[in-house]
């Protein structure tokens, strides 16, 4: 019988090798620290690279001379099984992200490549915010979430105390194996809206698509309480929810999200009938509203643009929708949105297929009681949100395959 000998770091692995281990893992996870970093197993293999030890490629029958080389850990979709089969490891060996699974077949399958999934270029967010619990944060991190929020601003009956804030950091940092915030890096600047936004969305998703972010809602609070309760909560971003303007964005400490507020939908204008019944394409209050949109929206600023609802003046949890196409027409002007104000279980989808947005946030259509999450519910918006995202994705790929043979047929 051959061992597997479990390493993590350099002199560890030179170490296994001289006592002659033949099946070597390495592990992707810091068991002291519990972070997480997919580069070790590159990192360390090159130890026995220049030990002169061969190992064994996936396609190569095993010989007595080439140890097994295994990556051990942080396997949660197929770019990484991928990853790891190019530098010719042997195998890999996966164990939370099938324990998380709902069905860990599919699961193996998709790790194998075998399933069609999104790929992260082209995967939108979900953000659920309001949060005001660890248990919740669990319940929202497990779900999928990309962002959790907790909300700082004065007078919200889900505002938190730094030190719930902290609790929560915590959790959602465990849940994705890492202990401190995720920094990310801005875009280069530009002169292009489209262009900034768009470079932000593609980093926004890959940064929050292993591991949730945890964002921090504010309302027209001073900077420096900002900038503190950021340095002392962990929180991976801010979202400034009041008058705060783009600029304001750029001094948080940590990317931040703009929020744009839209005057509250008048009943019936809310979803996608109101255009098609209407005949017109957009209606001229949509199209000045987006653009009034699109003038708060100037680029080397915020890492986000969230379109809320507001009503007579209340900004914020409101629970209720703005006209959707209004949104519609920022997106087709290129600046990717993440809608929020009345969404729910039920009717996130048809948001997401009208909209086309990047991204949707709720926050009370998934509550039982203000500041308390019902897990069902939770778990009903990520999936109904997670199956609009990937009909969206099939909608736009046969659009533009529907207009590539149409100007194939123009030449
Ligand atoms: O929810 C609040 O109490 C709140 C207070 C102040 C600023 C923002 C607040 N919530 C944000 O509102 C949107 C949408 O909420 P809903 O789904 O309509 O309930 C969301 O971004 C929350 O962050």
């Amino acid at each position: 019988m051959e061992p597997l000998v479990e390493v993590h770091t350099d002199e560890e692995m030179t170490i296994a090798l001289e006592a002659g281990a033949r099946v070597v893992g390495v592990n992707n996870r810091n068991l002291h620290t519990f972070e997480m970093d997919l580069e070790t197993t590159e990192r360390v293999a090159l130890v026995a690279a220049a030990m002169g030890v061969p190992w064994q490629n996936p396609t190569e029958s095993w010989t007595r001379d080439r140890i097994v080389l295994s990556a051990l850990s942080g396997i949660t979709g197929p770019e990484d099984v991928k990853r790891f089969e190019t530098m010719g490891v042997s195998m890999v060996l996966v164990g939370e992200t099938l324990m998380r699974a709902e069905d860990p077949a599919k699961a193996i399958r998709t790790l194998l490549g075998e399933e069609d999934p999104t790929p992260v270029s082209e995967q939108r967010l979900v953000k659920v915010c309001g949060v005001t619990n660890v248990e919740d944060a669990s319940t929202i991190a497990t779900a999928g979430a990309n962002l959790i929020g907790v909300i700082f601003a004065e007078g919200s009956p889900r505002r938190v105390t730094e030190k719930r804030a902290r609790d929560i950091v915590k959790t959602v940092q465990a849940f994705g194996e890492r202990n401190s915030p995720k920094h990310i890096e801005p875009p280069p600047q530009t002169d292009s809206s489209a262009e900034w936004f768009q470079a932000w969305s593609r980093k926004l998703v890959e940064a929050s698509h292993r591991t949730p972010l945890v964002v921090g809602v504010f309302q027209n609070q001073p900077m420096e309480e900002i900038r503190r309760i950021v340095a002392e909560t962990g929180l991976d971003l801010v979202q400034l929810h009041g008058d705060e303007g783009m600029e304001a964005c750029a001094e948080c400490g940590v990317p931040a999200l703009r929020v744009v507020h839209v005057p509250a939908a008048a009943p019936g204008e809310e979803r996608v009938e109101s255009v098609l019944v209407g005949g017109e394409r957009a209606s001229p209050s949509a199209k000045s509203r987006a653009e009034e949109v699109l003038a708060q929206a100037p680029p080397n600023f915020a890492a986000g643009v969230l379109l809320d609802t507001s009503v007579k003046g209340v900004k914020g949890g409101t629970g209720l929708p703005f006209d959707h196409e209004v949104a519609k027409l920022v997106g087709e002007a290129g600046v990717p949105v993440i809608v929020a104000g009345g969404l729910d279980p039920d009717n996130v989808e048809v948001c997401v297929i009208f909209t086309e947005s990047f991204g949707v946030d709720v926050s009370s259509g998934v509550e039982e009681a203000k500041g308390v999450k019902n897990p069902g519910e939770v778990k009903r918006f990520m999936e109904q949100a997670r199956l609009a995202h990937k009909d969206l994705t099939a909608k736009l790929k046969q659009e533009e395959e529907e207009e590539e043979e149409e100007q194939g047929e123009r030449i």
